[in-house]
């Protein structure tokens, strides 16, 4: 399914901090939102994802099209591995588990209370809830943090094999996953006001 979005204008609070958020994905491709800290990526995706309703402009896909990774794993803290990939299969009727424990090596896990993982495995156990779904089209937000190197090599291999399978990514990440078929976008090209720094060195007077 390709996601188009359209002249969108996007919202966090009361604040406009994005204007004019046009692009096209096609099934198989990436894209990966660039920007300093603070551009607005979260913003996007959390549109994107219907969190946040948008301040004008339209996207193409249904709700039940998205799966969205948002910084939190979505873990209930007190069902084992096991008992959370089962519920969430469960709920998008999805009827096999094994392939999201093999892809994100979740299999010596199973058995343990979420609460009890570090921070690296509930990153794993959450995003193997993305191939659950059964959704098309991923919306990921700096979904390799707290992941080792081996399990960023793991994820973008997920990723690779949803996209090989049709599926499509909006990413914001600030490391590069060797993508195959992934583009840029830089977000800050839509910021919805200019940032006015102060001028002047800010520790001139400190030193005087
Ligand atoms: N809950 C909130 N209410 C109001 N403004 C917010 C809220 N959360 C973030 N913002 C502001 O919205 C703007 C965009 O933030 P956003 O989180 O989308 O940026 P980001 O590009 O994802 O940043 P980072 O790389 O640090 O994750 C920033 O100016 C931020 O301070």
């Amino acid at each position: 399914m390709e996601l188009t979005v359209t002249d969108l204008a996007c919202r966090r609070g009361e604040a406009t901090v994005l204007r004019g958020v046009s692009f096209a994905l096609a099934p198989g491709r990436a894209l990966v939102l660039r920007g300093p800290n603070g551009s607005g990526k979260t913003t996007l995706l959390r549109t994107l994802a219907g969190l946040t309703p948008p301040v004008s402009g339209s996207l193409s896909a249904p709700p039940e099209a998205l799966a969205y990774a948002a910084h939190a794993d979505g873990l209930k803290a007190q069902l084992t591995v096991a008992e959370n990939l089962t519920f969430w299969a469960s709920v998008f009727a999805t009827d096999d588990i094994a392939p999201a424990v093999a892809a994100f090596d979740l299999s010596d896990l199973l058995a343990r209370r979420a609460a009890d993982l570090s921070a690296g495995q509930k990153r794993r156990a959450g995003l193997a809830r993305l191939m659950l779904t059964g959704r098309p089209i991923w919306l990921l937000d700096e979904p390799t943090v707290s992941l080792d190197r081996d399990n960023v090599a793991r994820f973008a291999a997920a990723i690779e094999a949803h996209l090989a399978q049709g599926g499509s990514a909006v990413l914001a990440t600030h490391i590069d996953l060797g993508l195959a078929t992934a583009s840029d976008l830089d977000i800050t090209a839509f910021a919805a006001r200019a940032r006015t720094e102060p001028s002047g060195d800010p520790f001139a007077e400190a030193v005087e």
